[in-house]
């Protein structure tokens, strides 16, 4: 008899976790029974009760220290471990709870920089320093609650009114400031973007960051190759002994606050996940080929699970402290607060899902009269060519020009040379909490947070740590966020002063703010550092031109571009197991940069780095683009 395809796939899945067919055969065998054969609450989740019985059985295995018997619960009993239905339950909760900002208390962050030293004019942009305002002075102390800022900033980067509901898509009637955007002029301004404030997508090297000698310390190492069957990788697969988790630390436990790592000599020490969740990386009996695989590198904090896999367990594991979503480290001013948002900037009168109305509501203003999204929950098609095209194939009509360019500021402070132009990034905006409509609203994604199954896996191209998906993902569908500390660039500057040799840093610029602000200072200019705290996102390699995923900033909590989130998207379809891969931005031929580049492995035809033997030709190569740089 042909066998049944869902056992089949259901080892597929559970093998790709480094459980052997014959150790998982009794374990499905009685939940199948448990269940009545329904098979829908054991494919849930990518299998997770399934996988949460097998880690039952080997504990329960263990604790007894007996039997090769197979698994056996009394019939009609389930596993002690928390089971689907629950869980299921849990994400529902988990899911209706929106995303927050929060600040980090001071007790649980790395390195503390001093008021002193935070009014130190920052080397990253070598603009003039302000003086740093009382607002932010009075913001080095924050509580770990969301902020509330007691002043609304309804200054010039506020929203215009506009109607509450768009005539129709694609007719944004709004008008377009020019000289209110102090300091930039805008060239051939797509007229369909609402955007009064100008975008300028840059995310710039801070300086001095430590060379990357990544690639000299890695050793060799197994790895699934792309868009393998699963039985044929499996038959490469060492069979590791895996262990169900012990320690799940959440915020507040000592372990947890004793993790953010401490402060010596401006350098912060990180535990790394092995301590941290003594999770499973056993070896096989003669104690080599061991894998390491870590089930969940999240601590429960996200939607779903990511593990971790190192199919060699040759690699040190991370050193780093997982957060869901953005977090300010001490100064940075992100101003969030009802009042700023006006009754016309969000859609008070709507009700259940914005998307089904029969017309747009306010918030797709931001793009254009339509909406984003689509019902099924990905980008919309021309949406997301439009990103694309910014990014892929830069062209005049998306440029803004700036009075004082802060990148050529930040080059030559004395003598800074004339913009050379920079896009007009394109936001999302999303609904939000002043909005009629409820969680589930489909102008709603980011904000939901993770809905595909992600694993941090080992790389074999000496690129370190990389991300792929356990799932076929759809074109224009929401991975993740970049989300990690929140970070002004003065402060920044103190802890990459402070970083020494480290291997990776991990930096985002969040500067799409720069163009309505002139030249912001960098007391002021926000980003990102997903160094000692972040999200899966920070293990996202970075592939020249034709990576599968792309960054749009995306609007949520605050109605200005100081302060966004980073969204990360796929901008094609996708295989399960395939490395998921972000265009970083380097410009590699930059060598006057202060911070040297790592040597790109990225593999692909149009890569950007010469340092590479014949990976390019001179009519692949496509023109630079500056907008990100994470090293
Ligand atoms: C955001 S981290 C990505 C995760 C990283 N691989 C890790 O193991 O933590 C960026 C670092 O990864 C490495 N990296 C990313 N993309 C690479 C590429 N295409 N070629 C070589 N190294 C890469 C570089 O060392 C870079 O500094």
């Amino acid at each position: 008899m042909a066998p049944d395809p869902r056992v089949l796939k259901a080892f597929d899945a559970t093998r790709a976790l480094g459980i052997p067919d014959e150790e998982m055969r009794p374990v499905l065998r009685n939940l199948l029974k448990v269940y009545d054969r329904k098979w829908e609450l054991i494919e849930e989740d990518n299998y997770r009760t399934l996988v949460d019985a097998y880690f039952e059985f080997k504990e329960d295995k263990q604790a007894e220290g007996k039997r090769k018997a197979p698994i056996s619960y009394h019939d009609g009993e389930r596993p002690k471990q928390k089971l689907h239905l629950e869980d299921g339950d849990e994400r529902i909760l988990s899911s209706a709870k929106p995303r927050q900002v929060l600040s980090v208390k001071e007790t649980e962050t790395p390195p503390k920089t001093s008021k002193k030293e935070i009014s130190k004019p920052s080397k990253i942009f070598k603009g003039d320093i302000k003086p740093t305002t009382s607002s932010q002075a009075s913001q080095t102390r924050l509580s770990e609650v969301e902020r509330i800022s007691k002043l609304p900033r309804m200054d010039a980067r506020n929203r215009k009114s506009y109607p509450e509901k768009a005539s129709s898509a694609g007719h944004c009637e709004d008008p377009i400031d020019g000289p209110s955007c102090r300091g930039i002029q805008r060239k051939n301004m797509p007229s369909d973007h609402r955007q009064k404030e100008l975008q300028s997508p840059r995310i710039e090297k801070p300086k001095n960051m430590p060379t990357d000698h990544y690639q000299k310390e890695q050793t060799p190492r197994i790895e699934k190759p792309k868009n393998m069957a699963s039985e044929h990788y499996q038959k490469e697969l060492k069979t590791p002994r895996i262990e169900k988790p012990k320690l799940h630390l959440g915020p507040g436990s000592s372990s947890y606050r004793g993790q953010s790592g401490d402060a010596s000599n401006g350098n912060i020490r990180m535990k790394s996940l092995s301590s941290l969740y003594q999770d499973v990386h056993q070896s096989d009996d003669e104690n080599t080929n061991s894998s390491h695989i870590v089930s969940d590198i999240t601590k429960g904090s996200e939607n779903l699970k990511i593990s971790l896999l190192d199919e060699t367990g040759r690699e040190e594991l991370p050193k780093f402290n997982y957060i869901p979503c953005n977090i300010i480290y001490q100064s940075a001013n992100v101003n969030i607060s009802l009042a700023r948002i006006a009754d016309q900037g969000c859609c008070s009168d709507c009700s259940r899902d914005c998307l089904s109305a029969s017309f747009p509501c306010a918030c797709a203003q931001e793009t254009g009269g339509e909406f984003a999204y689509t019902p099924q929950g990905t980008l919309r098609e021309e949406f997301l060519t439009a990103c694309m095209s910014m990014k892929n194939e830069p062209q005049d009509d998306h440029f803004v020009y700036c009075q004082e360019c802060p990148l050529e500021r930040s080059k030559n402070e004395y003598m800074p040379e004339p913009c050379k132009g920079h896009l007009v990034r394109k936001f999302i905006k999303e609904c939000w909490r002043k909005c009629g409509c409820n969680m589930q609203c489909g102008n709603r994604v980011v904000q939901r947070g993770l809905r595909r199954k992600l694993q941090v896996f080992l790389t074999s191209e000496g690129k370190g740590w990389g991300v792929r998906a356990l799932e076929d993902l759809p074109k224009g569908c929401f991975v993740c966020e970049y989300a990690g500390e929140i970070l002004t660039n003065t402060e920044l500057y103190e802890r990459v002063q402070n970083r020494g040799n480290e291997r990776h840093t991990y930096p985002v610029t969040l500067d799409a703010d720069w163009g309505s602000e002139g030249v912001l200072m960098d007391e002021e200019a926000l980003c990102l550092d997903a160094t000692y705290n972040g999200n899966v996102a920070r293990f996202i390699n970075h592939r020249c031109e034709d990576a599968n995923l792309i960054d749009i900033p995306v609007e949520v909590e605050t109605p200005d571009r100081h302060y966004y989130h980073l969204a990360l998207f796929t901008n094609k379809s996708m295989k399960a197991y395939e490395e998921l891969t972000w265009d970083y931005g380097i410009d590699f031929d930059d060598h006057d940069h202060p911070i040297k580049a790592f040597q790109c492995c990225c593999g692909s035809a149009f890569c950007r780095d010469k340092k590479q033997k014949g990976t390019r030709s001179s009519q692949t190569k496509k023109p630079r683009k500056k907008c990100a740089l994470i090293e």
